[in-house]
């Protein structure tokens, strides 16, 4: 019932176009992973001299020893270069990151490199790494110099629970926070209020020293006291917040004892660390990579592929099924016009319900109007699932498989052709090995009922295995980067 690989050779043609879409949906998505490599971003904006480290055109007095710590998804590579742009200026370097991402051997290094957080999730392992930073950070004195690499990922990257929360207590309560469909920045929230070193713990912990802190964004909008909790920037949420958002999710009843006696309680910070426009005094944030730059090399990468391209949105949240039916909305009407129809009522629908949702879409109504060619859209940002379901998938697998739902509710002219790739530029989607998929097209009505099954059991990777026996699934493995989720929306009209 599910085979859909019936080809005769009159669609030869249309499976040769099928493949070049899909390797160009491909090739666009890996060059925006490939623009946001750390050890590349680093290499463009760091140098040291004999007494400095050089951020942009920023110098910052090396000091008598300097020290290097670390924690995400993306930081081993920039720990890498770090080690080879500092050389024997650097002491001592200790950083955690994800279990498995040492694919070949373990290069040689003096870095002292822990691997932890099983499925983003933090475990013994991380929290074993957490504890040989503070220790670390502990020892530094004011004419020292600690370089801090930060990317998302780092929550479970250094998890520290304030006692006496236990971690496996810390570990269900963000699992079902996570499950809810709480925003990464909720999310967060909570897990500052219960951690010692998330929510500016760590820079008072290394207050007086100097810190530098170079920070790959995975958060919309590169919000400082968000990605990875804001170890190094004050916490600026009212002490009540966390108990709204475990509230709004009902989870507050739930709660052990030891979670409520720390979140009624007071978290205890140093006093007296110095505080210059809304930031610690003695720490320097930069953002030396984000989402923008990712859309932009896929936009890029579009065009020089013959593309009319353009960057919608590098703000894409919300849930999955709405954002599913915006997308599909939008490229019902992008193929109406393709196809002649110049009817603009579909249009202000469109933009009224993402204004709704207070996601800016940039210049697009423009771009429509001035369409003419093949189209290419990208969108950048992290939707959330509610994962209501007991099934395996990711944010990227739920959401390229309810586009292709929703688009079987839409009128597309025979003409033209949609192909829709959904991916996380981490290369890992949820607990799986893929980084997200490719919407299956032309879905027959067996296949729409079991997607909507699996869709509803959030067990979209199973579909995808099946589905042209995994073809669409699009599996990199770790890459080293993390800068949230591309979406490529192509459009194509033949005569
Ligand atoms: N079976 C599933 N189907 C769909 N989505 C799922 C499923 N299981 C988990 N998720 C979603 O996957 C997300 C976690 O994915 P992942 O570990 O890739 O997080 P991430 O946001 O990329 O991590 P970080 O931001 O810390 O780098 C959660 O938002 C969760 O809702
Ligand atoms: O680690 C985290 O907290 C998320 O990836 C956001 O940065």
């Amino acid at each position: 019932m599910y085979s859909n690989r019936v080809l005769g050779v009159k669609n030869l043609s249309v499976c040769l176009r099928k493949m070049s879409t899909t390797c160009d949906l491909l090739e666009i998505f890996q060059k925006s992973v490939e623009s946001v490599q750390p050890a590349t971003l680093l290499e463009n904006q760091i140098s040291v001299t004999e007494s400095h480290l050089v951020v942009r055109n920023e110098y910052h007095a090396l000091g008598k020893r300097c020290h290097v710590i670390g924690f995400g998804k993306a930081v081993k590579d920039m720990a890498l270069k770090m080690e080879s742009i500092l050389g024997e200026k650097m002491q001592r370097a200790v950083v955690t990151v994800p279990i498995g991402i040492f694919r070949e051997r373990k290069p040689s290094t003096r870095i002292e490199f822990i691997e932890g957080a099983k499925n983003n999730l933090p475990d013994k392992l991380s929290m074993g790494g957490a504890l040989r930073i503070k220790e670390l950070v502990q020892t530094l004195a004011e004419d020292d110099m600690l370089i801090v690499l930060v990317s998302g990922g780092g929550s479970a990257l250094l998890p520290l629970p304030i006692p006496p929360i236990t971690l496996q207590e810390k570990h269900d309560l963000i699992k079902q926070l996570a499950r809810k469909g709480a925003t990464i920045n909720e999310l967060n929230s909570v897990r500052k209020r219960m951690s010692v070193l998330k929510g500016g713990g760590l820079a008072e912990l290394a207050y007086p020293c100097k810190v530098v802190t170079l920070v790959l964004s995975d958060v919309i909008g590169d919000p400082l006291d968000f990605i990875a909790s804001g170890p190094m920037v004050p916490n600026s949420d009212k002490p009540q917040l966390a108990i709204d958002i475990l509230k709004k999710y009902e989870l507050l009843d739930g709660i052990s004892s030891s979670i409520q006696t720390v979140l009624y309680g007071k978290k205890d910070l140093l006093a007296n660390v110095p505080i210059k426009e809304g930031q610690y005094a003695h720490v320097d944030n930069y953002i030396i990579g984000n989402n923008l730059m990712a859309a932009t090399a896929a936009s890029a990468a579009a065009i020089s592929k013959g593309y009319q391209s353009k960057v919608v949105s590098t703000c894409i949240q919300g849930d999955v099924i709405c954002i599913a039916k915006s997308y599909a909305m939008l490229t019902a009407l992008l193929a109406r016009r393709l196809a002649g129809d110049k009817n603009n009522t579909d249009l202000e629908k469109f933009l009224k319900d993402f204004e709704n949702r207070h996601i800016i879409l940039d210049g697009l109504k423009e771009e429509i109007m001035k369409l003419k060619d093949n189209l290419c859209l990208i969108f950048a940002g992290e939707p959330t699932v509610v994962v209501a379901g007991t099934g395996k998938g990711g944010r990227n697998q739920q959401l390229a498989l309810n586009f292709a739902v929703e688009l079987t509710e839409h009128d597309i002219p025979k003409s033209v052709k949609i192909s829709f790739l959904s991916c996380g530029t981490d290369g890992i989607d949820g607990p799986t090995d893929a980084a997200g998929a490719i919407s299956p097209t032309n879905i027959g009505s067996d296949w729409k009922k079991y997607a909507q099954e699996c869709l509803d059991n959030n067990d979209a990777y199973r579909f995808f295995q099946k589905w042209d026996s995994g073809a669409n699934l699009v599996k990199i493995g770790h890459t080293g980067t993390n800068v949230m989720d591309i979406h490529v929306l192509i459009v194509e009209h033949y005569q």
